[in-house]
C-alpha cells in the first residue's frame, strides 16, 4: 500500500499561556493549554480531537493557524514550516488553511450584508474582478444549500443552521485545502446538526478538503471523523482510526469518555464508567500521566513518568504505562481475559 500523503505535521508543539500577577519559584506561572503534542493529518481525511471542556482542544487549532502563537515546537504545512514566518509570508498559506467556529458571526460587523461577508476574503485578495466575485459568491451560497436571495440579507435573519452554511461559505471562498472546524455544531439542535456535517460531508468531496474537526461531543466526532485524537490537559492521550478507537478505546480515559455515551447496540452494552472529581488545571498539571489522579487503573509509576504514545499494529496509539513495550502483552491478556469472564457471569 502507498504511504498516505501528509498535508499537516505537527512536532512537539506547545502553547503556555502566563499567568498574570503570579509568580511560582521566581517565574510567572503558565497554563500549559498545549504541552508537547505531535500528530499528523493526511490529504482528504477528517481527524477529529476530543475532549472534555479546557484540555486544550481550540488552543490547538488557533495554534496550528498561528491565531494563537505557539511557544514551541513545529508546524509543517503541505511541507513547509510555518511556526517562524512572518506576516506576509503566513498569509499566503494561511488562504490554503481557513477556520469555521461555533459562532461564525461573532467577530463580524453585523450590519454586513450576507454577500459581503461571504466575498470579504476574497475582496482583501483582489484577484478576481467584481463581476467574477458575484459569480463565486452566488455559486458558493448555493453549494451550501441556500438561495441567492440569501445574499441581501443580514445574519440575524437566519436560523443557526443557516448561520453556520453561511460560515461554512465564508470559509470556503479562499478555495482553502485545509480547514480547522472548532465545535461548528454544538450550538445547534441535535436534527440540524446533522445536517450541517452531511453538508461538510459532500463539500469535503466535491472540494477535496482534509478536516480538523474540533468538538467535545462524541457522537459528532464518530459521525464525521476517519481519525480521532483523545486530548486530556493539553496532551493527546490516544489517536488512531475511529473505528479502533469507538471499538477497542485503550486508554482508560477514552474507555470513561466513550462509556458515558449512549449506544444504539444493546447487545454491546457498556458500563459506565465514573471517573472522581473534575479534571485538574492546566497551570498545575499532575506530575507523571496527568490522568493518573482520576484514573481507576493508574499505578505507582503514573505518578512519576510521563508515558509517551506508543503504536500498536492498526495504527492506533496509546500514552498509557498500561500498555509500556515490556508488559504490553501481559496486560492486555489480562484484560480481555477480564472481559470474558464479565461476559460470562
Ligand atoms: N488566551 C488565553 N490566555 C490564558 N489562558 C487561556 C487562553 N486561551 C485558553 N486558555 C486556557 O487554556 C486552557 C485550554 O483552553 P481551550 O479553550 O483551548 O480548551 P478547550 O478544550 O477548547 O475547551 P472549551 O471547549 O471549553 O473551549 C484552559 O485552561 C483555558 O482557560
Amino acid at each position: 500500500m502507498s504511504e498516505r500523503e501528509k498535508i499537516l505535521e505537527i512536532k512537539h508543539l506547545k502553547t503556555y499561556f502566563p499567568i498574570k500577577g503570579t509568580l511560582f519559584k521566581g517565574k510567572a506561572g503558565l497554563v500549559k493549554a498545549v504541552d508537547d503534542i505531535s500528530f499528523d493529518v493526511f490529504k482528504g481525511e477528517t481527524l477529529g480531537i476530543v475532549g472534555e471542556s479546557g484540555s486544550g482542544k481550540s488552543t490547538l487549532g488557533r495554534t496550528i493557524l498561528r491565531l494563537t502563537e505557539p511557544t514551541d515546537g513545529e508546524i509543517i504545512f503541505e511541507g513547509n514550516h510555518l511556526e517562524h514566518l512572518g506576516n506576509r509570508q503566513l498569509q499566503k498559506h494561511r488562504q490554503h488553511m481557513q477556520m469555521v467556529f461555533q459562532d461564525p458571526f461573532a467577530s463580524l460587523n453585523p450590519r454586513m450584508r450576507v454577500g459581503q461577508l461571504v466575498g470579504e476574503p476574497i475582496a482583501v485578495q483582489k484577484i478576481l474582478s467584481k463581476a467574477e466575485r458575484t459569480r463565486k459568491i452566488e455559486s458558493l451560497i448555493e453549494k451550501v444549500g441556500l438561495p441567492k436571495e440569501a445574499l441581501a440579507k443580514f445574519p440575524h435573519e437566519f436560523s443557526g443552521g443557516q448561520r453556520q452554511r453561511i460560515g461554512i461559505a465564508r470559509a470556503l471562498s479562499m478555495n482553502p485545502k485545509f480547514i480547522i472546524a472548532d465545535e461548528p455544531v454544538s450550538a445547534l439542535d441535535v436534527s440540524v446538526q446533522s445536517q450541517v456535517l452531511n453538508l461538510m460531508l459532500d463539500l469535503q468531496e466535491e472540494f477535496n478538503l482534509t478536516y480538523l474537526f474540533i468538538s467535545h461531543d462524541l457522537s459528532v466526532v464518530k459521525h464525521i471523523s476517519d481519525r480521532v485524537g483523545v486530548m486530556y490537559l493539553g496532551r493527546i492521550v490516544e489517536i488512531g482510526p475511529k473505528h479502533d478507537i469507538y471499538n477497542n478505546p485503550l486508554h482508560p480515559y477514552t474507555q470513561a469518555l466513550l462509556s458515558a455515551i449512549p449506544i444504539v447496540n444493546f447487545e454491546k452494552k457498556r458500563e459506565k464508567i465514573q471517573l472522581s472529581g473534575e479534571p485538574p488545571s492546566p497551570s498545575d498539571p499532575p506530575t507523571g500521566c496527568a490522568f493518573h489522579t482520576r484514573c481507576p487503573k493508574a499505578f505507582d509509576r503514573c505518578k512519576v513518568e510521563r508515558p509517551e504514545l506508543i503504536h500498536n499494529e492498526s495504527g492506533q496509539q496509546v500514552a498509557c504505562h498500561l500498555y509500556s513495550q515490556e508488559d504490553n502483552k501481559k496486560i492486555l491478556n489480562a484484560e480481555s481475559k477480564i472481559l470474558q469472564l464479565t461476559k460470562q457471569s
